[in-house]
């Protein structure tokens, strides 16, 4: 791509020599185009009024993917076999495969679905020893 900062978009970041800039804020032009066709952003409380709302949409898809998971436990036999490696890895991988499609850096992909894993066994854990008859 010909936009300077695609380069941070693959699996490996590059390496640059430490930046000691001291820039003019803002720099640069907006670059995003949001969904009513105007471009963002002009200022940092509007880049985190974005990102406050993105996150609350994260948040609900989150609530629906944990529901997922207790309701895997229910097929699950042994606390032992709640954690299953091979899909966890299928889930991550798939997820830093796919990244590219949606412009989300590889490197975000990788991390978030690591940490939504890391914290989704431990929780059908609970779930799995929670469970009475
Ligand atoms: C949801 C499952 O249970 C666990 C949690 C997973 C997840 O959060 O995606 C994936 C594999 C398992 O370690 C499953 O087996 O699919």
């Amino acid at each position: 791509s010909s936009h300077a900062t695609e380069k941070c978009y693959h699996k490996s970041l590059p390496d640059f020599p430490p930046s000691g800039d001291n820039r003019t804020i803002p720099w640069g032009q907006p670059s995003m185009r949001l969904s009513n066709g105007s471009t963002c952003c002009s200022s940092l409380d509007q880049v985190r009024a974005g990102i406050d709302d993105i996150d609350a949409q994260l948040l609900a898809l989150l609530s629906q993917r944990a529901a997922y998971v207790r309701e895997a436990t229910r097929f699950k036999a042994t606390l032992d076999t709640v954690d299953v490696p091979s899909r966890d890895q299928e889930v991550i991988q798939g997820a830093e495969a796919n990244a590219t499609r949606y412009h989300l850096p590889q490197t975000i992909a990788r991390e978030v679905f690591t940490a939504i894993i890391n914290a989704s066994v431990p929780f059908e854990d609970c779930v799995f020893n929670a469970f009475d008859e």
